[in-house]
């Protein structure tokens, strides 16, 4: 699904009244309806009390729509008009008028702190204030409003974007920004709702098709991605029935050191549960039995030393090689990867202290095939990329970073981030409980395995992003999210890729 802007989405609201000859008070009629089914299938009916937030704009609209279908089914709804212009705009003239034929109790008009309402845990709060045409930070009396209905400990469900929430920056601390419980949206997501500065505002997240012109969204230039099942199943490619061990690839697994050989162990577990035809690690000395023993599967090779790397097989054939958990940084060990640069010709990928070692020695970036991949968390990226001012920064440092070493980056967080280049891929699988120890090892495995089954590698890690997210999601279901270990995200890879055959063979029937 494309990620869109306000002003593209502003554009799309324009086209689709064009070409479906429609009005636009007949587009708010259609979304608002929508949003009002929503509420209804999970209120059912419920006394509660309903307080609706109207800005005078079209994201006020919105809310007189929605207030008129609950008043007509017999909600307890009092309506709000947050009066912070007199420049109301004419769907809500429109349906502030319509208001009338439902209900005697006229909106209650704010115009200052003195007007303030009284908002109890237990209401329901709709905030239709602001929507994608909020232009400035919100100011004065309506952000004591904001700030307010934040305190109540009120549910709030935000219609199109939590109000004081830009598409396109990130507020300042200490502005006054809508805290949903839920959001509603109209369309296409909004890269703020993934971001880790500005995520929290949105809660829980639901897109609503409004049947914007098709033809209009599809010549749309984003680069901008979200990556949920439907676009998984599209990349996945299931396996066909005359094949062997040869066509899924030889995965080659570079790291551990004395402690930490439990992290090679993770990767290539799901390096295999993942699908890689054979998989070998390249380990010290120090990890041999516990790898033999813990995966019969795999085959070791060792290095000369015994508690760290400092060589690489540079005869070894493998197809696609991961390089960096648990490998500490010492000297030999950067001659270890300096050593695979020089010996591997074809896209790699770095994880943990592989990513170190590149940050502390520049110059081995050159060395990188193009396509590779690093799966850096924050910490990791900082060293790489250097600091940020807020996450929009971030991603500008990113893509540059990207388009000179032409590299494929993998900023792992709550929604992980791809980036290749201009293009941008946020993934929307997976849970708290996937912030554990090893995790990232898992990740690097999945990845690791699909670009050895000659996934193109943006697509092995957007599709391994997904499906690793998806495994914890299924563990988490099972376990809690405290007790979900980076092994049993490993474990349920199996049954995430079963979901995404189950649905391409249902896609294609
Ligand atoms: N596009 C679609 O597909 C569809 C969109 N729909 C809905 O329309 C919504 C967008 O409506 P909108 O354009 O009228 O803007 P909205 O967010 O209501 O703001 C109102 C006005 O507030 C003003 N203003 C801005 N910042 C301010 C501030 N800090 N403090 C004070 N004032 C401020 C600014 O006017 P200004 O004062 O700058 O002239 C602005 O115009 C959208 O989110 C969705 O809910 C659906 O109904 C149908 C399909
Ligand atoms: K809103």
């Amino acid at each position: 699904m494309k990620i869109l802007t306000a002003e593209q989405l502003s554009e799309g609201d324009k086209i689709t009244i064009e070409k479906q000859q429609i009005t636009s008070e007949e587009l708010m009629e259609r979304a608002a309806t929508l949003v009002f089914n929503e509420i209804n299938n999970r209120l059912q009916g419920a006394p509660i009390p309903i307080k609706i937030f109207c800005g005078i704009g079209n994201n006020g609209g919105d809310g007189l729509v929605i207030a008129r279908h609950l008043i007509q089914h017999g909600y307890h709804v009092t309506v709000y008009v947050v009066n912070y212009s007199d420049k109301r705009s004419d769907d809500f003239l429109a349906n502030y008028e319509k208001l009338k034929d439902v209900t005697n109790d006229w909106p209650q008009l704010i115009k200052s702190e003195d007007n303030f309402p009284e908002i109890n845990i237990g209401d329901f709060i709709i905030d239709a204030m602001f929507g994608i045409g909020l232009n400035r930070p919100i100011e004065g009396w309506v952000a004591n409003l904001v700030k307010l209905i934040n305190k109540s400990q009120a549910f709030i469900l935000a219609i199109d974007m939590p109000s004081g929430l830009f598409s396109d920056k990130i507020p300042a601390e200490d502005a006054a920004v809508i805290e949903a419980n839920f959001t509603l949206s109209f369309q296409a997501p909004k890269l703020v709702f993934f971001l880790p500065d500005t995520m929290d505002y949105v809660g829980d997240l639901q897109i609503l098709d409004i049947g914007l012109d098709k033809e209009f969204l599809g010549k749309l230039q984003s680069g901008n991605h979200l990556i949920g099942e439907e676009e998984a199943v599209s990349l996945y490619k299931p396996r066909k029935a005359n094949s062997h061990k040869g066509d899924y690839g030889h995965a080659l697994i570079v790291g551990g050191s004395y402690g930490k050989i439990g992290s090679v162990l993770l990767t290539a577990t799901a390096a295999l549960k993942t699908g890689s035809g054979l998989c070998s690690l390249y380990i010290p000395k120090c990890g041999y039995h516990a790898v033999q023993t813990g995966l019969p599967e795999a085959m070791v090779v060792t290095d000369v030393e015994d508690d760290l790397l400092s060589g690489y097989p540079e005869d070894f054939k493998a197809d696609v090689v991961c390089f960096g958990m648990g490998a500490g940084t010492a000297n030999k060990t950067r001659e270890a990867l300096k050593n695979m640069l020089n010996t591997v010709k074809t896209p790699v990928l770095i994880d943990a202290d592989g990513l170190n070692i590149l940050s502390e020695n520049k110059e081995l970036l050159d060395l990188l095939p193009e396509n590779s991949v690093l799966t850096p968390h924050p910490g990791e990226l900082k060293r790489l990329v250097g600091e940020w001012k807020d996450d929009f920064h971030k991603l500008e440092l990113v893509r540059s970073f990207s388009k000179k070493y032409k590299l494929i980056i993998v900023i792992k967080g709550a929604h992980t981030f791809v980036i290749d280049g201009n293009d941008m891929y946020v993934n929307n699988s997976g849970n708290p409980g996937m912030a554990t120890a090893g995790s990232g090892d898992v990740l690097s495995g999945v990845i690791t395995s699909f670009m050895g089954q000659s996934y193109e590698p943006v697509t092995a890690a957007v599709l391994g992003v997904f499906l690793h997210g998806r495994a914890g999601d299924i563990a988490a279901e099972n376990l809690g999210y405290e007790s979900v270990l980076a092994g049993d995200i490993a474990k349920n890879i199996g049954k995430a890729i079963q979901g995404l055959f189950s649905r391409k063979l249902k896609n294609s029937e």
